[in-house]
């Protein structure tokens, strides 16, 4: 099969030498940026995998009309470009690359930090324009003000670590950020008031999120020291342009330095005709090297997931590492098929899945596994619409609450995976295991104790154990010309409820024939 990639924005050529070198996968790579929605919305339907950094918007609309799409790629951190719920309700996996900019992005900051505290880029164009003005570009110096981080992920630390360089001190904010990393790194945390009450430059480096949208605010700028230094190089919109653009009028912030604002390009921008305000046109990332480092990370991912079915960086999917993985992978086909199974054995809405997982298994990260069962579970009524990424999104917006359960006792079985599902009145549950050498085996169904093979095509019948009732099962199917390959016979008590499981040779379309017995109560014709 054929993958096809298209590269919607300008992409570092070494960086996607992994993909253009790859011999095992037969990949067709069209590069063609620049497109306009309409354009892309118009040939989306025929790739497999679009690549991207910041310039292409990938929306909701767009997504919707990419029917053949598995993955988005995305050369860079920020993913506010893309419609992240729509990508995991279409089932489209989102990955990223995080760490390959950190540095690129650092050292752009500081060097705007620099720019901003010695005027150099104003400084260079009045020369340039014939001038010899040393008055008018008196900066300040670093050394002992104070840095304010906003965001104290990878960028903000990084950047943090060169301030403490050029001998400033560090106050940092993040929700994540806790006295014993602070202490380690070397900063003092508070606030985002706290910050803003002391520090002498300011810089965010936050995602942007209906939390960090305008956190840099009129209230908060009215907290800030006089002629406090504002520097974003993460994302337009976490600082109030309004706002920044008043508190510089008015004198209350000396200087800002901005990568990145909320419309881009932002050519023409009221911002820029200020002269305390320098800019540059989100070049944060633009290096040789971080764009190549990305660029590698996301054709790696891509290669991973069409060859391995996981990814190192996925944005919207668990995190899991790759090891952990490969515990677990071996169960995948097991949890999907007593997920699809379990599912049969009930018509009515789902409140509840529980998922136990004895064993060995109880040591592992489960959730690929869990998502790979959840699939099994709603690919009855969903269809195959349902993937490992929108499984648990799907089961949350129908209302069903899934659960993991794990402990390492599991009694008969080295490992086990038990899948109940709750409705409204009953509960039903499968029970299944990998027996070493023998692979896949049912164990339980309900309260009967079965040893089923989880292949092909499978007939569920609940009966009452009656004599007779056996052969007339197999007369009755017989007379269908449906031959028998194997069958296997349980029951909680004599002459009580029974279950018989059989595997046939071909598909059973019509089950009625059989549940017109007396003694049948249901059945099941289940293609695994
Ligand atoms: N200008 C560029 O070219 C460029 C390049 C790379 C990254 N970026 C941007 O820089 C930003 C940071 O990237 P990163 O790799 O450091 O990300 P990261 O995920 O490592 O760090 C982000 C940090 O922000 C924190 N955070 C979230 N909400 C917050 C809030 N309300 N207040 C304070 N902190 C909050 C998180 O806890 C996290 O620690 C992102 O927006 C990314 O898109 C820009
Ligand atoms: O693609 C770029 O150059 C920008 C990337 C940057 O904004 C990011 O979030 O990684």
């Amino acid at each position: 099969m054929t993958i096809n990639i298209l590269i919607s924005d300008p992409l570092s050529e070494d960086g996607i030498y992994p993909l253009r070198q790859e011999k095992e996968l037969d990949l067709n790579i069209v590069s063609n940026t620049g497109l306009s929605p309409a354009e892309l919305k118009g040939i989306i339907k025929d790739f497999d995998v679009l690549l991207v950094r910041s310039q292409t918007k990938v929306t909701r609309e767009i997504i919707e009309a990419a029917d053949n799409l598995k993955l988005i790629g995305r050369a860079g951190v920020g993913v506010d470009n893309i419609d992240l719920e729509a990508a995991t309700e279409k089932g489209i996996i989102v990955v990223n690359a995080p760490d390959g900019n950190t540095n690129s992005a650092a050292e752009h900051t500081t060097a705007m930090i620099m720019a901003l505290a010695r005027h150099i880029p104003h400084a260079h164009m009045s020369l340039q324009e014939g001038r010899w003005d040393r008055k008018k570009f008196v900066g300040v110096e670093l050394k002992n003000k104070t840095l304010g981080v906003v965001g104290f992920g990878r960028i903000g630390q990084e950047v943090a670590h060169r301030a403490k360089g050029n001998r400033m001190n560090v106050i940092a904010y993040d929700p994540f950020l806790t006295a014993e990393k602070a202490e380690k790194a070397g900063v003092a945390y508070g606030s985002v008031e706290d910050v803003a009450k002391v520090a002498d430059f300011i810089t965010v480096h936050t995602p942007l999120l209906d939390s960090t949208r305008h956190m840099i605010n009129e209230d908060i700028f009215k907290i800030m020291k006089d002629d406090v230094r504002i520097i974003n190089c993460a994302r337009g919109g976490i600082i109030d342009e309004d706002a920044l653009y008043a508190a510089i009028e008015s004198g209350k912030v000396a200087g800002a330095a901005l990568d990145v604002m909320e419309e881009e390009p932002f050519v023409g921008h009221k911002l820029l005709d200020l002269p305390q305000v320098i800019a540059t046109p989100h070049l944060g990332a633009s290096t040789i090297e971080a764009q190549e480092s990305v660029a590698v990370d996301v054709s790696n991912d891509i290669l991973s997931y069409f060859k391995f079915g996981s990814v190192l960086n996925p944005v919207n999917m668990p995190s899991v590492p790759k090891d952990m993985v490969a515990k677990v992978e071996p169960f995948f086909d097991l949890g999907y098929k007593i997920g699809n199974l379990v599912s049969h054995l009930t018509d009515e809405a789902i409140n509840e899945i529980n998922i136990y997982y004895s064993g060995d298994l109880a040591n592992f990260d489960v959730r690929p596994l869990t998502n790979n069962t959840v699939k099994g579970i709603l690919t009855r009524n969903l269809g195959n619409h349902v993937n490992n990424v929108n499984a648990r999104y799907l089961a949350e917006r129908n209302d069903i609450k899934v659960n993991e359960h794990k402990s390492t006792r599991a009694k008969a079985f080295l490992n086990s995976i038990t899948v109940e599902l709750v409705t409204d009145h009953t509960t039903h549950k499968i029970k299944g295991t990998l027996l070493a050498g023998l692979g896949a085996r049912i164990v339980q169904v309900n309260d009967y104790v079965v040893d089923i093979v989880p292949d092909g095509h499978i007939l569920m019948i609940r009966h009452t154990d009656k004599p007779g009732a056996i052969g007339l099962v197999g007369t009755l199917l017989a007379d269908q010309n449906i031959n028998i390959a194997t069958m296997q016979v349980g029951r909680t008590s004599e002459g009580g409820d029974a279950i018989m499981v059989l595997s046939v040779d071909y598909a059973v379309e019509n089950v009625d024939f059989l549940k017109q017995q007396k003694n049948i109560f249901d059945v099941k014709a289940i293609n695994l």
